[in-house]
């Protein structure tokens, strides 16, 4: 015999949504008080206190996490059910891969080592890419492939602290590290516009998708998730042996 029993507790209701401004400040205390530019390896490349091997590691490394942005990209851009999002979308890709061979942002990298006098095959035969920073890297790629559009898109949020980062970083190499030539820094200026535009139409397109509390509680996890990811990513950087690299 089956006995039944009637639940004598009442599920609390669900949280109020934060009203826009609320969940837009805690979206931004986020994006700023996680971001990397207050990461022990980016404080001493502002103050001029990496060795040119250093330097050239960040850049061997953060062309790993630059040559899958547009792939994390597309597999965003196939969750976008409207043309005008895929347009969206799609521009960001292009900002990277270029719309002709020899433009676009992973081709600006390329020249960033270049200038710092590492050769490109080097950067894109990827050997020399640091355990930690590939799985940062495939962790954010995995993210963005199975999370729905809002977690993915609210991702990309760190954005909104990266044009500061670019103009600090600029003024950096400039003053640090002159011994890279000046048009290896086409990548982060052009970054600054482009940062502040994705990151402007980003913040929109969740702002306006997040409509529950618990909605807006997943887009403020997942821009923390992608604090962590460029985080870890210079973590490894920092920490690399020198005698293990290549
Ligand atoms: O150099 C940096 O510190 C930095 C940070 C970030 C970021 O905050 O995610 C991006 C970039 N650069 C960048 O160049 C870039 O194209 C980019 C795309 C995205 C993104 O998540 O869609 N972040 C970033």
């Amino acid at each position: 015999m089956t006995t039944t029993t009637t639940a004598t507790t009442t599920a609390a209701p669900p949280a109020q949504p934060w009203s826009p401004a609320e969940f837009e400040a805690r979206l931004r205390a986020v994006a700023e008080e996680r971001y990397h530019d207050r990461h022990p390896f980016n404080l001493r490349m502002h103050s001029g206190d990496l060795s040119p091997d250093e330097l050239r590691r960040w850049i061997v490394n953060r062309f790993h996490y630059q040559r899958h942005i547009p792939v994390k990209d597309a597999l965003i851009l196939a969750k976008l059910d409207t043309p005008a999002l895929r347009r969206m979308w799609l521009r960001r890709i292009q900002d990277h891969d270029g719309e002709q061979p020899g433009e676009g942002g992973i081709e600006r990298w390329l020249r960033l080592g270049e200038a710092a006098g590492l050769d490109r095959a080097r950067l894109l035969g990827a050997e020399a890419v640091l355990p930690g920073v590939r799985l940062a890297v495939e962790g954010y790629v995995n993210f963005c492939r199975l999370r729905p559009p809002l977690e993915a898109v609210a991702a990309s949020l760190t954005e909104l602290s990266a044009p500061d980062l670019m103009r600090t970083r600029i003024d950096a190499f400039e003053r640090h590290y002159r011994w890279i030539e000046s048009e290896g820094l086409v990548y982060f200026r052009t970054r600054v516009s482009q940062g502040r535009r994705d990151s402007r139409e980003a913040l929109d397109l969740v702002l306006g998708w997040a409509r529950t509390r618990e909605d807006q509680e997943r887009a403020v996890a997942a821009l923390r998730f992608k604090c962590d990811v460029l985080w870890s990513l210079l973590d490894a950087v920092d920490r690399a042996d020198p005698e293990e690299e290549s």
